[in-house]
C-alpha cells in the first residue's frame, strides 16, 4: 500500500498544505434536509439533480422523511453544532462567526457566500459535516462552495478554504472510542443477562455505500492515474479509522470487526461498495454471533441514514435474527469533536497555537488543498475552491 507524501509546509503549491491565513469567518457546510413534508420531494429532487436516481428509490426515500413527519434530524443537529462551535470559539477568545450553508436545502451555500459577504467578510474557511474523501463528501462540497462564487459574481471578491478532511482527527476519533466502550459493555451485559456470558460479539462499522467507480475515484492519484491509496482513499480511510478507534478500546482486543456499508441509492446493475449491512447481519447471525456493536463511522450527526438505515432498518434485522445490539452515537456536539473542528479551524489561521497537526492514522494528516483530479466528478468538471487545480475561491491576484 502507497501512502501520500507530506512535504514540510512550503506553500499552497505542490504539497497539499496551506499557509495559514487570517480568515474573517468560517462557513459550516452542509447537506441540507427537509423541514416539514412539503419540503420532501423539492428536496430529494435537489439532492438527486441530474443523477437518474429512480422515481421509485426517491419514493422510497420519501416515506423515510415522512415517517419522521417530513422533518430530518440534519438541519437541527447543524444548528446546534453551530451554536456550539460559537461557543468554543468565544471560550477560547477567537473572534470568527459561524455561518452555515447547505448544498440541498435552505439556507442555500450561495445565500450564505452572498450574506458573507455583504457582511463585510473576504476570507472564508469552509468545515464541512463530512470527514471522508470522495466525491459526494469532498469534492462536491468543494464544487458547491466554487459554483456558488460563480453564481453570485463573488468569485476574485470572496477567498474560500477548506479544512482538511478529518476522519483521523482525535476529535473524531474520540467520541466513537467511548462509544464503542459502553457499547461494548451494554452488548456484553445483555448477553450475561440471557445466560450468554462467553458469547462472540462483534463491531461492526458502517458508512454510506457509494459507487465503485467513486471509491477507485477518491483520493489522490498516482503517476498513471490510478488511485494512490489501495481500494480508493474513501475506503482506506475508513479501514484505518476503524482500527484507529479499536486501538484505543482495550475491551476490544479480543472481538472480531468489519466494515459494512448501507443506504445503497441508484440503478441495481450499477455496482456499489458492499456488503449491505442487513447482509452482513445476516451472515454474522449464522456463524454464531450473538451480539454486536454498530458504529456510524461514516457519519457525523444522528441524520436521516443513522435514525432511519441503522436505527430502524439494520435494528429490525438485529431483532429478527436474535442479535443483542447497540448502535454508538455519533459526535454530533461532543465537546471533544467541537473543540476539535476548532482545532482544525486554529491550524489554518494566522494567530494559530496549534503547532502540530494531529492525525490518529499513517494517512494524515490530510491534504489542506486537494491533489489535482482527487475525488474526481465522474459526469464532467466543474468550479471547486481548495484543489490544486482550482480556478475559484483565489485571491484576485491568483486568479487565473
Ligand atoms: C458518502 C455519502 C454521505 C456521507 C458523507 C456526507 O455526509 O456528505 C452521504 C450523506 C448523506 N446523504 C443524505 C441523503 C441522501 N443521499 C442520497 C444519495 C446519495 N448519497 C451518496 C453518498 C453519501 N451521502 C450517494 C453516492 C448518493 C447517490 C447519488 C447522489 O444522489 O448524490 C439521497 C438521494 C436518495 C437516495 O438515493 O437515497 C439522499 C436523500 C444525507 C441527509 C440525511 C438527512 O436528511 O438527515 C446525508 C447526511
Ligand atoms: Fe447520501
Amino acid at each position: 500500500m502507497t501512502t501520500p507524501t507530506f512535504h514540510p509546509l512550503d506553500g499552497v503549491s505542490d504539497n497539499g498544505r496551506m499557509e495559514p491565513k487570517k480568515y474573517d469567518a468560517i462557513v459550516l457546510a452542509s447537506f441540507g434536509g427537509p423541514e416539514g413534508q412539503d419540503d420532501v420531494i423539492p428536496f430529494l429532487r435537489n439532492v438527486t439533480r441530474g443523477r437518474g436516481i429512480p422515481d421509485e428509490r426517491l419514493e422510497e426515500v420519501s416515506h423515510h422523511y415522512r415517517a419522521f413527519g417530513g422533518i430530518s434530524p440534519i438541519n437541527q443537529q447543524n444548528r446546534e453544532l453551530r451554536a456550539a462551535m460559537e461557543a468554543e470559539l468565544a471560550r477560547r477568545g477567537i473572534d470568527l462567526p459561524v455561518l452555515w450553508g447547505n448544498r440541498n436545502w435552505a439556507p442555500f451555500i450561495a445565500d450564505t457566500l452572498k450574506d458573507a459577504y455583504d457582511a463585510g467578510h473576504r476570507r472564508i474557511l469552509a468545515v464541512t459535516t463530512s470527514a471522508y474523501s470522495c466525491y459526494s463528501s469532498c469534492r462536491q462540497y468543494r464544487e458547491d462552495l466554487g459554483m456558488a462564487l460563480v453564481e453570485t459574481g463573488l468569485d476574485g471578491r470572496l477567498e474560500v478554504d477548506k479544512v482538511r478532511q478529518y476522519f483521523d482527527h482525535p476529535g473524531f476519533v474520540e467520541p466513537f472510542v467511548e462509544g464503542v466502550t459502553k457499547g461494548l459493555k451494554s452488548v456484553r451485559e445483555r448477553l450475561a443477562a440471557d445466560g450468554e456470558s462467553n458469547a462472540p460479539v462483534h463491531i461492526m462499522f458502517a458508512t454510506h455505500s457509494i459507487p465503485t467507480a467513486d471509491a477507485e475515484a477518491a483520493g489522490p492519484r498516482n503517476e498513471d492515474g490510478g488511485p494512490a491509496l489501495e481500494d480508493g482513499a474513501y475506503v482506506a480511510q475508513h479501514l484505518a479509522t476503524a482500527q484507529a478507534v479499536l486501538d484505543r478500546v482495550p475491551e476490544a482486543a479480543d472481538a472480531q470487526w468489519s466494515l459494512v456499508y448501507q443506504s445503497r441509492s441508484g440503478a441495481p446493475h450499477i455496482p456499489w461498495l458492499e456488503p449491505d449491512i442487513n447482509d452482513a447481519l445476516a451472515d454474522l447471525a449464522a456463524t454464531g454471533v450473538k451480539g454486536v456493536v454498530i458504529v456510524p463511522l461514516g457519519f457525523v450527526s444522528d441524520h436521516m441514514e443513522v435514525v432511519w438505515d441503522l436505527d430502524t432498518e439494520a435494528m429490525e434485522t438485529c431483532a429478527e435474527l436474535g442479535l443483542v445490539a447497540e448502535r454508538v452515537p455519533t459526535p454530533g456536539t461532543h465537546a471533544k469533536f467541537v473543540a476539535g473542528l476548532i482545532d482544525l479551524v486554529s491550524e489554518r489561521t494566522a494567530d494559530n497555537t496549534i503547532i502540530e497537526r494531529p492525525s490518529t492514522t499513517d494517512l494524515g494528516p490530510w491534504y489542506d488543498v486537494c491533489r489535482p483530479n482527487c475525488c474526481a466528478n465522474r459526469r464532467g468538471e466543474k468550479p471547486t475552491i481548495a484543489g490544486a487545480d482550482s480556478t475559484v475561491g483565489l485571491p484576485e491576484t491568483e486568479q487565473a
